[in-house]
């Protein structure tokens, strides 16, 4: 399975169907990710969708979202009914400090843990995802009630998560109510990703339709930053 360059930043967006997948993919997202909107920060579509959106990614990477379980059983069965899409990750909800025991990862498709910002995660937490499995780790916010990623954390702290991830060979990714103004903000603290579904939709509502202009604008301002740092 291709996996990202960690040369530079990378775009995720979310999308609810093929045909958001397909407009996504023609206007530059490098990772392509199944998500329905409606239903709330990691709401999961159903297989038959996620396959098809897996289908219209085409050559690019492409992604599901698992769900929000409450511990590790109920993980290992989100994953399971998303392993045979054609996705090239799942993300999946994973509480800080969570106890990893029982959590079954599919075979061969990397998992990338989500934490939410409001649980206040930082760098220390990395160590134990990479120990359970998981192959990436991002931060996004629970509520999407208008307030960034940035105003739940600071710099620092973001830009620490993602050294830590990089130490850990982890990819690493940075969301939550992004708009196009956080790209060079984030972009600079070399995640390996930032993901956008709001902030590219039509009046920046996350629940209406992609805007392709600024799915186009995200990603031309992504690919002229070069990270401070080499992503991961
Ligand atoms: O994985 C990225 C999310 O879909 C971000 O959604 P959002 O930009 O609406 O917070």
């Amino acid at each position: 399975m291709p996996h990202p360059s960690p040369s530079r930043v990378r775009l995720l967006v979310s999308v609810r169907d093929p045909a958001e997948a397909a407009l996504a993919r023609d206007h530059g997202a490098d990772l392509i990710d199944a998500k329905d909107p409606d239903r709330g920060a990691l709401g999961a579509l159903p297989a038959d969708i996620v396959r098809a959106i897996a289908a219209a990614a085409g050559d690019r990477l492409s992604s599901a979202v698992a769900g929000e379980p409450g511990d590790a059983d109920a993980a290992s069965a989100c994953l399971a009914a998303l392993a045979g899409t054609g996705v090239g990750y799942l993300k999946i909800a994973w509480a800080p400090g969570r106890e990893a025991a029982g959590l079954r990862l599919p075979a061969g498709l990397p998992v990338i843990a989500v934490l939410f910002a409001e649980d206040g995660p930082d760098g220390a937490d990395v160590p134990a995802l990479a120990a359970a499995g998981f192959s990436g780790a991002m931060i996004d916010t629970r509520a999407k009630d208008g307030r960034r990623l940035t105003d739940h954390l600071p710099l620092p702290r973001l830009a620490g998560f993602a050294a830590a991830c990089r130490a850990h060979g982890l990819l690493s990714g940075l969301a939550g109510s992004l708009r196009l103004d956080d790209i060079p903000v984030l972009a600079a603290l070399g995640p390996g990703y930032l993901g956008f579904r709001g902030g590219l939709c039509a009046g920046a509502d996350r629940t209406g339709g992609l805007d392709p202009q600024r799915i186009a604008e995200a990603a031309r301002c992504l690919a002229a930053i070069v990270p401070c740092v080499e992503a991961a």
